[in-house]
């Protein structure tokens, strides 16, 4: 459960009547996510999401990501709208965080995604990928290969307690991605986090995205590699290559690949297990005392990192596009 901090009744019921919407009828803390402390509202007007945010949000990020899902939702992509208080404001301040109202989306996250949600998802991306075009704000990704080294030197040796040799197989493979990474693919605004838990469904059918709180300015192919990642892989850590065919065959209906960007996918795709193996192992390490949170397996993306590095090139995943 993610909630990293309380909320005093009386600062909330101040803070919703600087809101439109109505007098509080519950609220409650969601027991699901990482980083950021979500709450679900009902309120007169209806149901809203209440999100305070925390340690890896940069409060000067958070104009990009409000606004963002405010231009995508006009785009008619099912996304997050923000709420404005009475004076017109998207962020405000709660429990001395930063804090914002958003639409509450229906639907429900696919624990096991079959290929059907594949392809659904490789559309409902590349639908993003082209609503982002006229977006005018930028942000570069915050969590690319240039930051994985500084995040890795915070975990420190710490990393073989939870694995033995960790450091070492990191460190190589730093030094492997830091020389190779990609610099002209095509870029533009991505989600960068478009796990199963953050895309809902109503029956086989994509309702929504969620959690904008890693969109930034980076290649279209990256956000492909991530969600081949994430979407991909069998729970044995088998890579279903039915799922990735149907994920790129989702996705170029909408939005055609380039080669290079078709090229480029193994290496992205090890970079980004290697980003998530970072991010995950930096959270295990370091919970802070007391909060509700289940840190994510850092291990789980070591054995996807491990299969990309045997990977030579998109061929080798058998995919036929
Ligand atoms: N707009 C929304 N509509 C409905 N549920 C939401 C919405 N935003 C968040 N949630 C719920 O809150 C959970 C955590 O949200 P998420 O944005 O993924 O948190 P975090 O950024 O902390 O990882 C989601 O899995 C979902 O259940
Ligand atoms: N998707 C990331 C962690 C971020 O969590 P989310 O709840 O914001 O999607 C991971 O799985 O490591």
């Amino acid at each position: 459960m993610a909630v990293y901090t309380d909320v005093a009744d009386e600062e909330l019921a101040a803070f919703i009547a600087t809101y439109d919407i109505g007098a509080l009828l519950s609220c409650k803390g969601i027991a699901e996510g990482v980083e950021n402390s979500n709450f679900l509202l009902h309120t007169e007007a209806g149901y809203f999401i209440l999100t305070l945010y925390e340690k890896r949000v940069d409060p000067n990020d958070l104009p990009f990501f409000l606004n963002l899902m405010q231009h995508l939702a006009a785009k008619e992509i099912s996304c997050p709208t923000p709420v404005a208080n009475t004076v017109g404001e998207l962020l405000g301040t709660l429990a001395g965080r930063p804090a914002a109202i958003v639409t509450f989306l229906e639907g429900m996250w696919v624990k096991r995604p079959r290929p059907e949600h594949c392809a659904e998802l490789g559309a409902g991306m590349a639908a993003l990928h082209l609503a982002g075009a006229d977006f005018a704000m930028v942000r570069p990704n915050a969590l690319t290969v240039g930051d994985w080294r500084p995040l890795f030197e915070q975990c420190g040796s710490n990393s073989d307690r939870v694995q033995a040799g960790l450091s070492a197989e990191i460190e190589k493979e730093l030094r492997h991605l830091e020389g190779r990474w990609p610099k002209d693919l095509p870029t533009g605004v991505i989600h960068a986090d478009l796990f199963p838990d953050n895309v809902f469904f109503l029956g086989d059918e994509l309702s929504g995205l969620i959690d904008f709180y890693f969109a930034c300015t980076d290649a279209f192919a990256y956000d492909v590699a991530i969600c081949l990642n994430a979407w991909c892989f069998e729970q044995d850590g088998a890579f279903n290559v039915t799922k990735a065919r149907a994920l790129l065959n989702g996705y170029t209906k909408v939005r055609p690949l380039s080669e290079p960007e078709y090229e480029a996918l193994p290496l992205l795709a090890r970079g980004s297990a290697l980003r998530f193996l970072l991010t995950r192992l930096y959270d295990w390490l370091s919970v802070p005392e007391g909060a509700l949170v289940t840190p994510k397996d850092p291990r789980e993306y070591l054995k996807k990192l491990r299969f990309h590095q045997g990977v030579e090139s998109v061929k080798s995943y058998g995919l036929d596009l």
